[in-house]
């Protein structure tokens, strides 16, 4: 197997360089909620993010902070329970019925687990090809085949070998390129990637970074990197948003956020975080902090105010009554805090 790319099946965007500058993707004011037997779960809470055209966004946070629920809000799968999600100038969120679908095109997801996440009973070929039979292609039957092929081979898998095949004949790392090709043969210029590399061998994972680095110059993808790991991240996001309990506690330029996190959880989460030479706290020294406490409230019923405050080293009377707002500290850097870390 190998990772080059032949495909020609993708238009360029026409519509300029990569480094453009404005907003591809906006979420803004998104909250979902589950009504469960026990009473709503408070998973996404008035979130609002921008992701300008070609570039990469990485969603950080613990497990259960609202990760998968934003990314899969962002497809309309489900639709949020409030807020809109625009692609350019589509918004999703006011779309339904065929004009969803067709809209649908603009913006994929890669799962988490390669392997369930492919129907086992379909060969590899009728799983890439579903979605482009769901839109209807003109050129039918051949032309969805050679999309399909060419999909496959853009991601380092060879059609003839590979095509007629069920996904248990695959690996971990050979399914998540099948889950690839699946998404970018419809051509999308949104991808949300949801943990995309966490079930795989760390020794597959870097071919898949690699992978998903060549698709997204390649093909000007705009995405969107979930992972609860700092450290996945540090080398392919452009900006980082941190997520705690539902809301985004910080969002910055990649660079800024690992050198100077400005909200005690951040910096809580860089202290943590492993890397190949030590832990990045380390370049941070003394200004590392430690939790109060490691337990995560409940989304069933989050803490007033600040939602860190329970766990906060730093929290005041203050944040207990008023939720604090995602403000501009920088350019590009924004903290919701009341007492954010002075820049070390
Ligand atoms: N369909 C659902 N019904 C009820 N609660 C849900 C549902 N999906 C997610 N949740 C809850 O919503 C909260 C956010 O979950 P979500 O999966 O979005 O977080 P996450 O950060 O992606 O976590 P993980 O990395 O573990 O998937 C969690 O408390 C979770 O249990």
């Amino acid at each position: 197997m190998n990772g080059t790319i032949t495909t020609d099946h993708v238009a360029p965007d026409p519509s300029g360089p990569a480094d453009a500058g404005e907003s591809k993707l906006v979420v803004d004011s998104v909250t979902v909620e589950y009504k469960t037997r026990k009473g709503t779960v408070h998973a996404v809470s008035d979130v609002s993010l921008d992701v300008p055209r070609g570039s990469t966004l990485a969603l950080v946070g613990e497990s259960g902070c609202g990760k998968s629920s934003l990314g899969r809000a962002m497809l309309q799968l489900p639709r949020p329970t409030a807020g809109s999600v625009r692609v350019d100038e589509t918004d999703l969120t006011t779309l339904s019925g065929s004009a969803l679908k067709q809209a649908r095109k603009m913006i994929q997801m890669v799962f988490q687990d390669p392997i369930s996440s492919l129907n086992p009973r379909r060969t590899v070929r009728d799983i890439v090809a579903e979605g482009l039979e769901i839109q209807g292609v003109e050129g039918g039957r051949a032309e969805i085949r050679r999309r399909v092929d060419a999909a496959l081979e853009s991601v380092g898998l060879d059609p003839e070998h590979a095509g007629g095949r069920r996904p248990s004949e695959f690996s971990g790392g050979q399914c998540q390129r099948i889950a690839l090709a699946r998404a970018l043969v419809l051509e999308p210029e949104v991808l949300v990637c949801d943990e995309p590399v966490s079930a795989l061998d760390v020794s597959v994972q870097a071919q898949i970074l690699n992978l998903l680095e060549d698709m997204k110059e390649r093909y000007r993808l705009t995405m969107v990197f979930i992972s609860h790991d700092l450290s996945v991240v540090h080398n392919i996001a452009d900006q980082v948003a941190v997520m705690y309990l539902g809301t985004v506690c910080e969002v910055a330029d990649t660079e800024a956020l690992y050198r100077a996190p400005a909200h005690p959880y951040t910096m809580l989460l860089i202290s943590s975080a492993p890397t190949l030479g030590g832990t990045l706290a380390d370049t941070l020294g003394e200004a590392a902090i430690s939790a109060t406490s490691s337990e995560l409230p409940s989304p069933l019923n989050p803490p007033s105010g600040c939602r860190f405050r329970t766990r906060c080293p730093r929290a005041t009377e203050l944040c207990a009554t008023e939720r604090p707002q995602l403000v501009d500290i920088a350019p590009g850097h924004k903290v919701a805090c009341h007492h954010p870390l002075e820049e070390n």
